[in-house]
């Protein structure tokens, strides 16, 4: 069927069923899910139905039962549809003929009239979305008394953060770029600009990093100017943001990571960046270095729920079951790191979760190492460490200056 929109339309609709039936990640699923679509716009244009419709899901739901005698299965296709019918004209401000175009016949063979029926209701009633999305109800309670800040949070796609090679360079990239600058390294810019085309992007003067992603790399220096050739063990690489970080900061690197494509990005990065390290491709459970480390970075794997702003799938993906399981590897990756490092050797411990058990439950249980709390001088104005001495973050932190990612850090240092 030749209809223009339709096959991107399509597409968010493969990539919301790949997320929730098959718990994907938004990125993961495009892989087949855009593969046949033409045209970077049109995938963009995917993407944001298919992020808008997940960011906003249990909003819509609620303005599709308020339109439908009969309660439609939660796993209905007719409800799919209307919540990319409706993520369009309420979030993407498409028209609604356009959205009735290229959303019924998603439908063939199936309840057209009754969806055609309550987008028509809703679109008359003008009903609009809160100004705050509503969580579904196990991430409201996993978040506690956090979670309704949270959500303020992820109600728009977050600012573009850049990292900076050159720390000392932070007022006049902030200046060329028409930016702000929250940490000396750092330069904010309004979202939804297209980054290959900025200036520095080709000479690698700077790699698109969130501001709470940037601070794990700068708590392994603290109170020193940059690493002075020491050497570090980034532990979970991946595509490399710390690994460029630490790197810029006079860091002997060895950068490993299990993944081989990410450890291509890896390399890529470096190269347009002209920065070093040693890129090792191995499993941290069977891999043993030479050498003990004057510090390590473990950017550990998580379930990612503190990057929900980017990435909404994990609103609806994430439950007890993967958070389990990747505490249980957090465990264990952290003992690894531990006995790799050299007596007086710094450890940074960072997840970019939200949840409890992936960061404060992790880091309560570290044992033989001493507690190297991080201090506010450490961190962007309006940050502060927990009385522990770790730092949590969460999107609804900096809400004045465009928030923030979730993260958990750590730093202890080897007796
Ligand atoms: C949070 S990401 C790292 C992001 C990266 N530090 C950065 O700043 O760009 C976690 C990484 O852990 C890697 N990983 C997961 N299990 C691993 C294992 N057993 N051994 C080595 N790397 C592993 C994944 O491939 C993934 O790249």
């Amino acid at each position: 069927m030749d209809i223009p929109g339709l096959p991107a339309r399509r597409a968010a609709l493969n990539l919301i069923d790949a997320v929730l039936r098959r718990g994907e990640t938004l990125d993961q699923a495009g892989g087949s899910a855009l593969a046949r679509i033409k045209g970077d716009a049109d995938r963009a244009l995917a993407r944001a139905i298919a992020a808008e419709a997940l960011r906003w899901r249990t909003d819509l739901d609620a303005l599709i039962d308020s339109a439908t005698r009969l309660p439609l299965a939660d796993d209905a296709k007719a409800r799919a549809v209307l919540q990319i019918m409706l993520a369009q004209v309420l979030r993407l401000e498409t028209p609604a003929h356009a959205v009735i175009a290229t959303g019924l016949p998603l439908l063939m063979g199936g309840p057209r009239r009754l969806a055609h029926g309550v987008f028509s209701t809703l679109t008359k009633r003008e009903v609009t979305l809160p100004e705050v999305p509503t969580l579904p109800e196990p991430v409201m309670e996993r978040w506690g008394a956090r979670a309704e800040a949270i959500a303020a949070g992820l109600a728009v796609p977050p600012p573009l953060d850049l990292a900076l090679r050159d720390a000392e360079a932070t007022a006049e990239w902030a200046e060329r770029l028409g930016g702000v600058s929250l940490m000396p390294g750092h330069v904010r810019l309004p979202r939804g600009i297209a980054v290959e085309h900025l200036e520095g992007f080709r000479d690698g003067a700077w790699w698109v990093q969130d501001l709470a992603a940037s601070l794990p790399a700068r708590m392994l220096d603290a109170g020193k100017s940059g690493g002075e050739g020491r050497r570090v063990l980034d532990l979970c690489a991946a595509p490399g943001g710390k690994t460029m970080q630490l790197a810029a900061a006079g860091w002997k690197v060895t950068a490993l990571d299990n993944a081989k494509r990410r450890l291509e990005r890896l390399r890529e990065n470096l190269a347009r960046t002209s920065l070093e390290a040693e890129v090792v491709l191995a499993d941290a459970f069977a891999w043993e270095p030479e050498e003990e480390f004057d510090a390590i970075l473990l950017d550990a794997p998580c379930t990612a729920t503190g990057t929900s702003r980017r990435h909404p799938d994990v609103l609806h993906r994430i439950g007890p079951r993967q958070i389990a399981e990747l505490a249980e590897v957090q465990q264990r990756m952290l003992a690894r790191a531990a006995q790799w490092l050299k007596p007086g050797g710094t450890l940074v411990y960072a997840v970019c979760s939200l949840e409890q058990e992936e960061g404060e439950d992790r880091a309560a249980e570290v044992e033989g190492l001493t507690l190297a709390p991080i201090t506010a001088d450490e961190l962007p104005e309006g940050l502060a460490p927990t009385g522990e001495g770790w730092l949590r973050t969460d999107p609804g932190m900096l809400a004045e200056a465009g928030g923030l990612d979730g993260f958990f850090i750590a730093r202890w240092v080897k007796p």
